[in-house]
């Protein structure tokens, strides 16, 4: 394979130009960031198509990258810090039950977890200082401290959530495609608090994260592949 094609996702615009920003210039792999809507329906649905679309084009992609701001789970993902999942997990599809919550799995129907090429996730901890970990993906963002102790307590090893991570994945799962999800936390999970959020700095490290991606994903790209 002579270069690696890359397809970033992430929910708005100004995601979008955050990622953009770290690839301005000539770079080693060729990648395009699109801004694929908030939630994982359309951010499923947007991605899928940019994936096809490439694809009967004859440029199809490699990779496909989850990016944005994210809610951190304090105190291991501390508002500012990158985040990069070792799991994508849909954290809210399943059904409530007097026992608690059941996982679509459990009720033998789908998936809810994608996992990330392991070394992949490794090389890019390490390049970017990202803590890896388990992302959650939530339709509702949490908004009290009760609902965020009841996702740490299904998912010890959450560090952050997000609304977006499980659709990408599903679209670059139904195109045989490996999928990354890296994430800026820009608020802690938790009681809303909107002048907790630190949307400017989350986006500053996502642009410094993506800047760094280049030679990772060139050594994958000649060995892994
Ligand atoms: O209104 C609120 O209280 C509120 C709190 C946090 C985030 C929002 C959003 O509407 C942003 C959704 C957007 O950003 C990502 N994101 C950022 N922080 C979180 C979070 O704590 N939980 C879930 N998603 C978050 C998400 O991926 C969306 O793209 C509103």
């Amino acid at each position: 394979m002579s270069s690696v094609r890359v397809l970033v996702a992430t929910a708005v615009p100004v995601e979008r130009d955050a990622v953009a920003r770290a690839f301005a210039g000539d770079g080693p792999f060729a990648a395009d960031v699109i801004a694929a809507g908030v939630g994982p329906a359309l951010a499923a649905a947007s991605t899928a198509t940019a994936l096809t679309t490439a694809a009967l084009h004859g440029t199809p992609y490699h990779l496909v990258v989850s990016a944005g701001i994210a809610g951190g789970f304090q105190p291991e993902a501390p508002v500012g810090s990158l985040v990069i999942a070792d799991e994508i997990t849909a954290a809210d599809l399943g059904a409530e039950t007097p026992d608690g919550f059941v996982p679509v799995t459990e009720l033998g129907f789908g998936t809810v977890t994608h996992r990330p090429p392991e070394t992949l996730v490794r090389d890019l901890a390490a390049a970017t200082g990202a803590r890896p970990g388990a992302v959650l993906t939530v339709s509702t963002v949490t908004g009290t401290a009760e609902r965020a102790a009841a996702l740490r307590a299904r998912h010890p090893r959450a560090l952050a959530e997000a609304m977006e991570g499980f659709g990408v994945a599903e679209a670059a799962a139904a195109h045989g495609l490996p999928v990354l999800e890296i994430r800026a936390v820009s608020n802690p999970v938790g009681p809303r608090d909107r002048t907790a959020w630190r949307i400017g700095d989350a986006l500053t490290a996502l642009t410094e994260a993506f800047g760094k991606l280049a030679p990772v994903l060139e050594s994958w790209n000649q060995h892994d592949q």
